[in-house]
């Protein structure tokens, strides 16, 4: 029987990447995705800008819309500090199977908690099921239709604090032109604009950095 790509890229992981060996299980799926077929994972580009936004917050709360294949889940997850938690959410439970072996793989279960359901049913859960205060960063990179909706949603639940960082992947490309234009004519975001290329390509993208000013 046929396989899918997401089974594809985690048969590159395990041919390839090192086991407990995050960067590895990166390298891995970028040069499966940049040789043999493209997927959307953030990618090697964007995934520098991707690591210096979470270096620079040193984030001990992690929220991530939109797993796919926990590529960039273990991207995020290798550079948190000890006793930080990743909880990443993903509708699609076909990409939820292979995002938890990929994120077995690199060996990062303890920092990551993968849920799978929707965003909007999710978000309103956060504090009473998983035990969450307010988030650090949240990485946006589910349906690009969804990251206004869930922005508003987090800052009713209370979730997002003065200081807490929205990244946003896919600003340009797909587009997500009502997101857009809220954090960057609202009084309550500072953004900045990350210009780069669309995943493996030459496409134009970019990543939104919006801090929330409470
Ligand atoms: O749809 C994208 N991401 C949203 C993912 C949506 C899927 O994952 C969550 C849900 O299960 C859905 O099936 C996307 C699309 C492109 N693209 O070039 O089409 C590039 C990207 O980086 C993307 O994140
Ligand atoms: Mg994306």
């Amino acid at each position: 029987t046929q396989s899918t790509r997401p089974q594809r890229i985690l048969g590159a992981v395990q041919q390839n990447a090192t086991r407990g060996d995050p960067r590895s299980v990166v390298r891995a799926i970028d040069q499966y995705c940049r040789n043999q077929e493209w997927a959307m994972n953030v990618g090697d580009e964007k995934g520098c800008i991707l690591d210096s936004v979470v270096s620079e917050v040193n984030p001990a709360t992690v929220l991530e819309l939109g797993t796919y294949c926990g590529y960039s889940t273990v991207r995020i997850a290798s550079l948190l500090p000890p006793h930080a938690k990743l909880i990443t959410l993903e509708f699609n439970p076909e990409f939820a199977v292979i995002a938890r072996q990929v994120i077995a793989w690199a060996g990062l279960e303890d920092k990551i908690q993968l849920v799978e359901g929707a965003s909007g049913d999710l978000i309103p859960k956060m504090k009473e099921q998983f035990g969450v205060e307010t988030f650090d960063l949240v990485f946006l990179d589910h349906w690009k239709d969804r990251y206004l909706p869930d922005t508003k949603l987090m800052e009713e639940c209370g979730l997002l604090r003065k200081g807490s960082v929205l990244l946003a992947d896919n600003v340009i490309c797909p587009g997500t032109p009502e997101y857009l234009e809220f954090v960057r004519s609202s009084p309550r975001y500072e953004s900045q604009y990350f210009k780069s290329h669309l995943e493996y390509t030459k496409v134009e993208d970019g990543l939104e950095k919006s801090v929330f000013l409470g």
